[in-house]
């Protein structure tokens, strides 16, 4: 498959998947999710890849969710599966089932959609400057399954419902504290440091950190079924007024008035 949305390279049996849409902060649109789902299974697949990493272009953002610009109602022109018009389900599920362990290299922001991201990967790097945090119930979306009731896992009850009901945002030394991130280092000092970890993992045993990883998704694996039900509810949430105000808002670039919008 061409890429136009993602880069995809391979070094040091380490492949490294970043998706390059620095203009809008690297958001993914439908298009970008059929590449990124592309990417991680030729990566998760290839006997000579050990560790994969996943990022953004530039310095503003690893990703930033879904493409509000590309979004009304659903995403994209209906043409491309999944629930809500792109396969962001499978995208989840695929980090989760490649027998590889995969990094997220936060630099910027790692907001929405973003956040989820770096969420399910197995280890997040980030640099001093990244900023974490969701903003569905301040833009009309949401994140059942991982983006939720994973996140839960990782970083608490308490945390995970203040994350998404008050849409603050975080740093990445409070993202380290809340068990959001392993490592932060200077943002100059990034590439060197996710170098360094890969080059630790590919000396490991394969088979060992395959079913290392199998046996910690097992334990959350019932998740996946919660977020296939839960994509189902948001399909039926962004047909309505309610949530098409917070992208709306978004675009215009206004606080959202979602109260007007309740029966
Ligand atoms: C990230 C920000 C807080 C940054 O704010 P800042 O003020 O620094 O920068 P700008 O706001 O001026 O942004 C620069 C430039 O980038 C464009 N941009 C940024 N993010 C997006 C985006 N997500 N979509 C489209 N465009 C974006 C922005 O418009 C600017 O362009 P200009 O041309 O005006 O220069 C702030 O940008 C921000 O809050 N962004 C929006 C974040 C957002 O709403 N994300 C979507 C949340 S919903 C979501 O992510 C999501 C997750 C899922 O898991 C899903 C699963 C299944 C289906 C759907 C899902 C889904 O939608």
């Amino acid at each position: 498959m061409d890429y136009t949305d993602i880069l995809y390279a391979e070094a040091n049996q380490v492949a490294t998947i970043t998706i390059n849409r620095p203009k809008v902060y690297n958001a993914f649109r439908p298009r970008t999710v059929v590449e990124l789902l592309d990417a991680f299974l030729k990566a998760g697949w290839a006997s000579d890849i050990g560790a994969i990493v996943l990022t953004g272009a530039g310095d503003k953002a690893f990703c930033t969710g879904g493409d509000q610009s590309d979004h009304s109602g659903q995403y994209g022109d209906g043409s491309t599966r999944g629930t809500v018009g792109m396969p962001v389900e499978e995208l989840h599920s695929v980090i989760r089932d490649v027998p590889k362990p995969v990094i997220a290299k936060v630099r910027g922001y790692a907001i929405g959609g973003g956040n989820v991201l770096a969420t399910i990967c197995d280890l997040t790097i980030a640099g001093e400057g990244a900023i974490f945090g969701q903003v569905g119930p301040k833009m009309g979306s949401v994140d059942p399954g991982f983006g939720t009731a994973y996140l839960a896992r990782v970083v608490g009850e308490k945390k995970a419902r203040e994350i998404w009901y008050m849409c603050r945002r975080y740093s990445a030394r409070q993202a380290m504290e809340m068990g959001l991130v392993n490592a932060v280092v200077p943002d100059d000092k990034l590439d060197a440091e996710v170098e360094t970890w890969c080059a630790e993992l590919v000396q490991r045993s394969p088979t060992a950190i395959a079913i290392a990883k199998k046996s910690f998704n097992a334990d959350s694996d019932s998740i996946r079924g919660i977020g296939g039900l839960g994509m189902q509810a948001l399909r039926l949430y962004y047909a309505t007024a309610e949530s098409q105000e917070g992208v709306k808002a978004l675009n215009e670039k206004r606080p959202p008035r979602f109260r007007d919008f309740l029966k």
